[in-house]
Order: C-alpha cells, then sequence, then structure tokens
C-alpha cells in the first residue's frame, strides 16, 4: 500500500489539478458560464443536515439494493461520462467495470442505431438517453483553452473526426458539438428509441416534476435527476434541490437517480433519504483516475462507500430500506418549521 493516500475525494481533486494539463482539468472540472450551478451542486449537499438516530444495532450494515430487477452491491454508480482518456491513457478500460450506460443520441441515427445495436451485444443492461444535451453548454473555460475535442473510440469509423476543425472562436469540442449534437431532439424520439431496443431507456437531465411525469407516460424504465454536473445549463437548479420534488412526480412508477455535486458518503445518504433509488458520481472517478489510474478510481469509488456505511451506521440504518425521508433536515424542512 503506497503511503499517504488521499484520504477523500477533494483531496484526490487536488492531486488531479497537480497531474493534469490545465486544458484537460479545465475541461473535467468546469462548468457552463458563471459555474453557479456548479458551486451550488456541491453546496446544497452542505445546506442539508441529519437527523441520526441512536441505539439501533448498527453491527451489520448492508448496503445492497436493486435496480431496474438488478441487484447492486450499493447504490453509488459511475455516472455515463466520455473522454476518460484525458484523465489517465487507460481511459474507460480503467473505469468500465462499473460503468453500464451509452449515451446521446446524435443526429445520425443511423450512428445512434449502431451504438444501441453494440450496447445490446455487449451485454449491456440499459440505455441512457441524455435529454439535456440538444446543444453543448457554453464551458467558458473550455473556450479560453481552445479545447481539443477529445478523442472518442466508440464513435470512430462511424463519424469523421476533423483534426483541423478551426479553433479560432475557441472550443474545438464545441465546433464538433455543434457538427454531431441534435437540437431537434424530442419526446418522439424517445419513442423511435424504445422502437429499436427491447432494453430498459433511462432519461438522464430531468430536473422538474413536469418532465418526470411526461418520461413516465412515454414509456421510460427510469428517470435521472441531473443537469450534466452544471455543464449545460448555468442556473439550472442543483440537483439535490429538486430531487423532492421528481420523486413525487414519478410516485414509485420508475426509479428515480440522480447526480452532480456528490463528494461524500453523507451526500449519497441525503439522496437515498428524499428518495433516490441510485446515485451517480461523474468527477470524482475522473479525479481518482487522473492521480492514481484505475488503482485512484477505485479508491475514490471504494472511498464513497465506506463513507455512506459510515453515515448509515451513525444515522441508525442497517439497510438503505432504512434510511428515510425523517432523515434529514433540508432548507424548506427549517423555513417550514419557522411558519
Ligand atoms: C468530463 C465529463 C464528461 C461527461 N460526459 C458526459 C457524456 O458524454 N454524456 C452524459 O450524459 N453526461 C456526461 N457527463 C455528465 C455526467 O454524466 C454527470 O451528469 C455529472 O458528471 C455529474 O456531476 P459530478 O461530476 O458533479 O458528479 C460528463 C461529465 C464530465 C465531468
Ligand atoms: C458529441 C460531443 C459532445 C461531447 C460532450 C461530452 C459531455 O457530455 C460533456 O459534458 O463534456
Amino acid at each position: 500500500m503506497e503511503d499517504n493516500l488521499p484520504v477523500n475525494v477533494r483531496e484526490y481533486q487536488e492531486l488531479a489539478k497537480k497531474a493534469l494539463p490545465k486544458m484537460h482539468y479545465d475541461y473535467i472540472n468546469g462548468g457552463a458560464e458563471d459555474e453557479y450551478t456548479l458551486r451550488e451542486n456541491i453546496a446544497a449537499y452542505g445546506r442539508i443536515l441529519l437527523r441520526p438516530r441512536v441505539l439501533i444495532d448498527v453491527s451489520k450494515i448492508d448496503m445492497s439494493t436493486t435496480l431496474l430487477g438488478y441487484n447492486m452491491s450499493s447504490p453509488i454508480i459511475v455516472a455515463p461520462t466520455g473522454a476518460h482518456k484525458l484523465a489517465n491513457p487507460e481511459g474507460e478500460v480503467a473505469t468500465a467495470r462499473a460503468a453500464a450506460a451509452c449515451k446521446t443520441v446524435y443526429k445520425r441515427r443511423d450512428v445512434s442505431a449502431t451504438l444501441v445495436r453494440r450496447a445490446e451485444s455487449l451485454g449491456f443492461k440499459a440505455i441512457v438517453l441524455t435529454v439535456d444535451t440538444p446543444v453543448l453548454g457554453r464551458r467558458e473555460a473550455d473556450i479560453r483553452n481552445k479545447m481539443v475535442a477529445p478523442r472518442m473510440p466508440n464513435l470512430e469509423g462511424l463519424m469523421s473526426f476533423d483534426d483541423d476543425l478551426d479553433s479560432e472562436g475557441g472550443s474545438k469540442l464545441e465546433r464538433f458539438a455543434h457538427e454531431t449534437l441534435d437540437p431537434s431532439l424530442s419526446w418522439k424520439d424517445v419513442e423511435w428509441l424504445k422502437s429499436i431496443t427491447s432494453l430498459p431507456i433511462l432519461l438522464k437531465g430531468i430536473v422538474t416534476a413536469e418532465d418526470a411525469r411526461k418520461a413516465v407516460e412515454v414509456g421510460a424504465a427510469g428517470v435521472i435527476v441531473s443537469n450534466h454536473g452544471a455543464r449545460q445549463l448555468d442556473y439550472a437548479p442543483p440537483t439535490i434541490s429538486v430531487l423532492e420534488e421528481v420523486v413525487k412526480a414519478v410516485a414509485g412508477a420508475v426509479p428515480v437517480l440522480v447526480d452532480g455535486g456528490v463528494r461524500r458518503g453523507t451526500d449519497v445518504f441525503k439522496a437515498l433519504a428524499l428518495g433516490a433509488t441510485a446515485v451517480m458520481v461523474g468527477r470524482p472517478v475522473f479525479y481518482g483516475l487522473a492521480a492514481r489510474g484505475e488503482a485512484g478510481a477505485r479508491h475514490v469509488i471504494e472511498m464513497l462507500n465506506r463513507e455512506l456505511e459510515l453515515a448509515m451506521a451513525l444515522c441508525g440504518c442497517r439497510s438503505v430500506a432504512e434510511v428515510t425521508r425523517r432523515h434529514v433536515l433540508t432548507e424548506g424542512d427549517r423555513i417550514r418549521a419557522l411558519l
């Protein structure tokens, strides 16, 4: 075992910053425009307090849960993210064990269909359709750094990558996204996706009760409360602040997942208490990967799991099912208590 291993996600973030070229660190770490939502995704967790229960035998903690009928050892999963090679040469291979998702529908539906077929034949269990990225958010650090579009090996042979994309205007990634992403993406495309696959489809990027209800209506198998890690629409609400609204709207019809700003096991605990079935982490995995390769990514996930286990024990919860709404005190709760 190496000496002086980081003891939390934030320390991994510091190591990642030292390890990576500025352009790559900024791409991974940055958010859209003023980065209000980026800060708030994390800060909003800080405004939720825990209500521990005591004198409960917590000598055995079971963090296992089920999602779409599959057993999982923990409710923490890796968010669908691209470009892991920016963090480490091993890239996605190093984090693949935890990943089970497909991504955005592209302008070229034939490309999307090929990716879906590939996912099916490789034994993936679900498709994640990212619905918050019809166009790319304005990431000013990438514009300043003239961010070069990362290689996307899964698209090789399906799309052309022009290395000479003119970066005069700033981010080459933005240019690539402009050519690739489909701003006309709409609810009917969910129908289309459903028509070409029997895999369950989860919609990622829902932050309102209205869209959550629609997602259930069109037959989504799950809803992911996400603002894309604050990389798309700045001033979108921090995800933990709208999780409960979405959970209520969905009313148990499908599982609700959440991501954005999760940096501690206590954050995972808070999300579970507010009704999430599972919680996804994006940047923390990149930090681990950048700092220590596959071992770092694994350590980050392990640390979050151990932190969750501790939070459960100290709150008197022996299983995920025992984590309830009564275990957290939100800002809203505090305001209502004053009225
Ligand atoms: C470097 C990077 C690449 C990402 N790529 C994708 C992507 O290709 N598709 C997608 O739906 N979300 C993508 N995301 C967003 C994540 O899935 C997730 O919503 C977000 O990272 C969660 O916030 P967190 O980083 O604070 O945990 C990406 C995020 C990062 C940081
Ligand atoms: C089709 C190119 C866009 C890739 C964007 C990756 C991503 O989602 C991100 O947040 O960055």
